[in-house]
């Protein structure tokens, strides 16, 4: 039996890190973890121009622990006033790598978000033209779709047409959570990729809803059927360069998960590498690991892989009920569990 798995140093393709007095709290998680991070950009208000994305880039290296070595990739937020001329200038510039589309609604912070695709086709163009991705969230918000269908609905309306309308667009379909996202980015072109997160591969719609309403189970997309979690372990682990390490960490405090109208996002920054690992173990594949969580992402964005290496070792972990985010409390994912592995340096 592997005892020590010892890997390049990661990235995260996908995180949630607020701002203000939360961002001090829950950066050096990720921070301690993962050597970059792809920084969603659905703050309120949302990030939608260079000067906004560049003060926020700031304030985050402003909270980087001292001596942590930990580089935010900045993200656009789109809406259907997005100028393709903004969007250019910070992407050249360097301020921002990607943009990222939230349907209107669809999400947490995603009220500004475009409301037909058309809107922003001018964009998306210009997008394509200078080799920015797309980062998607990807499900319709059509009051007649049910919240279980709205992935695999939004594949066939928005998705196939728009890579095919734009056949040179690096599309990210984010935190994907059915078989057929996962059927769909693994018969595409190598321009699209997708990220899974650690409770896609872990739990299914039961933990959200068998023995009571359990608030910490409940991100977006929702999670599925339990054929779904299985086509995702089977993606993550399969080797393809296509599906990468993406946490979705999307802190909330307690009070406003435990709550009549619960927000949508699981935190699971404080023990990321653990819970991914412990699938790939599980699934016999520790040997895919690495390119998962740490060669895949680079390739697809086209920048290096990090220098250096983290090491996990065989190990059980403890998951506090909660984590004190710099005095907001928040339940992190696997609370009061234990896993198999343990994150060592
Ligand atoms: N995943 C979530 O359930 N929530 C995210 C938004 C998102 O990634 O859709 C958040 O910002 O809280
Ligand atoms: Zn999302
Ligand atoms: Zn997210």
């Amino acid at each position: 039996m592997t005892e020590t798995l010892t890997i390049r140093r990661p990235d995260d393709w996908h995180v949630h890190l607020r701002d203000g007095e939360v961002l001090k709290g829950v950066l050096p998680y990720t921070a301690r973890q993962f050597a970059r991070a792809i920084v969603m950009p659905n703050l309120s208000p949302p990030m939608t121009d260079v000067a906004g994305v560049s003060a926020y880039r700031d304030r985050i290296l402003a909270a980087v622990p001292e001596g942590v070595d930990f580089t935010p990739l900045m993200t656009l937020y789109l809406t259907d006033a997005t100028d393709p001329d903004e969007v250019e200038r910070g992407f050249t510039a360097g301020v921002f790598v990607a943009a990222k589309l939230y349907p209107a609604h669809a999400t947490t912070g995603s009220a500004h978000g475009v409301t037909a695709i058309a809107n922003i086709m001018a964009v998306l163009e210009r997008m394509e033209k200078i080799g920015m991705p797309l980062l998607i969230h990807g499900e319709v918000t059509d009051s007649h779709v049910d919240i279980f269908d709205r992935e695999a609905v939004f594949i066939e309306r928005t998705l196939i047409p728009l890579v095919k309308a734009l056949p040179g667009l690096k599309v990210v379909f984010e935190h994907i959570t059915t078989e057929e996202a996962a059927q769909f980015v693994a018969e595409a072109s190598d321009r699209i990729g997708a990220t899974i997160t650690p409770q896609h591969l872990h739990i299914n719609r039961n933990a959200m809803l068998v023995g009571g309403i359990r608030p910490h189970a409940y991100c977006l997309p929702v999670a599925k059927r339990e054929k779904h979690r299985l086509a995702l372990r089977k993606a993550a682990t399969s080797g393809s360069a296509k599906f990468f390490l993406g946490t979705d960490t999307a802190p909330h405090a307690k009070h406003l998960k435990e709550a009549a109208c619960g927000c949508a996002g699981i935190f699971n920054a404080p023990y990321a590498l653990e819970s991914y690992v412990a699938v790939f173990d599980e699934e016999g594949a520790l040997d895919k690991f690495e390119g998962f969580a740490s060669l895949n992402g680079p390739a697809f964005y086209g920048m290096p892989v990090n220098e250096g290496t983290v090491t996990l070792e065989r190990m059980g972990t403890s998951v506090p009920e909660t984590v004190d985010a710099n005095g907001t409390m928040i339940v992190p994912f696997h609370a009061g569990e234990s896993l198999g592995w343990r994150f060592a340096s």
